[in-house]
């Protein structure tokens, strides 16, 4: 029986049937070959103006994620999790499909508006400031940023002068403390070390425990096994498998495993099953109701 709504968490994400599609140049071939495949001299694709191919980025994604449920997304390269990412952020326009948030969802490195020239502790407030929080609430994260970012007494050197790794553990850091109720963060903790990835972990949970939602796009199983309490695997801008960290996580692993052993009929096989378990989301969105 399902439980009485009251008892169901709410919603913070809903994404109804997504579609994201791209406009690329197509890969023609410069020189006097490209003259011949493309019948005449004319239509040499010049200046971005040539032949173009759509690319299907997202092909029709449902979920619903609700308060605190830390999500995590996995998917080989280009199998469209930055997209999802920033279509939930509000900055990739659907061709088709809706997406609702309970408020405006913090993409990590966007929100925060992150300036070369001004030191990490400079950026610290510009960022926070930028994300709306109030000079006396920035004040009040100060320290509490400083400290989850860890990078020492780079924080008073500019950050131009920052490490990637540096970069990203102060963003991270700067997001974390706007208490989104929506925090998505595409890859940020790969580049820390095992002592941010405790605490930036640690910070994650809390903002769970604190009713937020958070989606987290990794590589690495064990980060999302860690970290998350729930996964979705895409390939090719579609759904294969929505379900728990660990169970959604290691069949993703055992299936890239399977690829890059090479052994492209078991592959074929697991990515065959997972989608026939995994497709059949459906998101009826009723706005009024805030749920779905
Ligand atoms: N601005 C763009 N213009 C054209 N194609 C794009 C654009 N952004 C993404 N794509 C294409 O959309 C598809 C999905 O890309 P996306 O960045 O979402 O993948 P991803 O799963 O995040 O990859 P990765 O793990 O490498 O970061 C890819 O084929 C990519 O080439």
């Amino acid at each position: 029986m399902a439980p009485p709504e009251a008892d169901v968490p709410r919603v913070h994400v809903a994404v109804a049937d997504v579609h994201v599609r791209f406009t690329a140049p197509a890969n023609a071939p410069r020189g006097p070959d490209s003259t011949r495949r493309w019948g005449r001299p004319a239509v040499v694709p010049r200046l971005g103006n040539g032949p173009a191919v759509v690319v299907r980025a997202l092909a029709g994604i449902s979920l619903v994620a609700r308060a605190g449920e830390a999500i995590g997304v996995v998917g080989l390269n280009g199998s469209g999790k930055s997209t999802l990412l920033r279509t939930i952020a509000g900055l990739e326009r659907p061709a088709r499909g809706t997406v609702l948030a309970s408020s405006a969802p913090v993409l990590l490195g966007v929100n925060a508006a992150m300036v070369g020239a001004l030191t990490g502790r400079e950026n610290l407030r510009l960022g926070c400031l930028a994300m709306g929080m109030s000079p006396a609430e920035v004040d009040a994260a100060h320290d509490g940023v400083v400290a989850l970012a860890g990078i020492g007494d780079a924080v008073d050197r500019p950050m131009r002068t920052y490490s990637s790794g540096m970069a990203a553990r102060l963003r991270f850091a700067i997001a974390a403390a706007a208490q989104p109720e929506v925090l998505l963060i595409d890859e940020a903790l790969a580049t820390g070390d095992a002592a941010f990835r405790q605490r930036s972990t640690d910070r994650i949970e809390q903002l769970r425990r604190g009713a937020g939602c958070v989606f987290l796009v990794s590589h690495g199983a064990r980060t999302i096994e860690e970290t998350c309490t729930r996964a979705i695997w895409l390939h090719q801008g579609r759904l294969v498998l929505d379900g728990g960290a660990a169970e959604v996580a290691q069949r993703y692993a055992g299936w890239a495993a399977e690829l890059s052993a090479g052994d492209d009929a078991a592959a074929a096989a697991t990515l065959a099953e997972a989608f026939t378990e995994g497709t059949d989301t459906v998101v009826a969105l009723d706005a009024r109701r805030e749920s779905a």
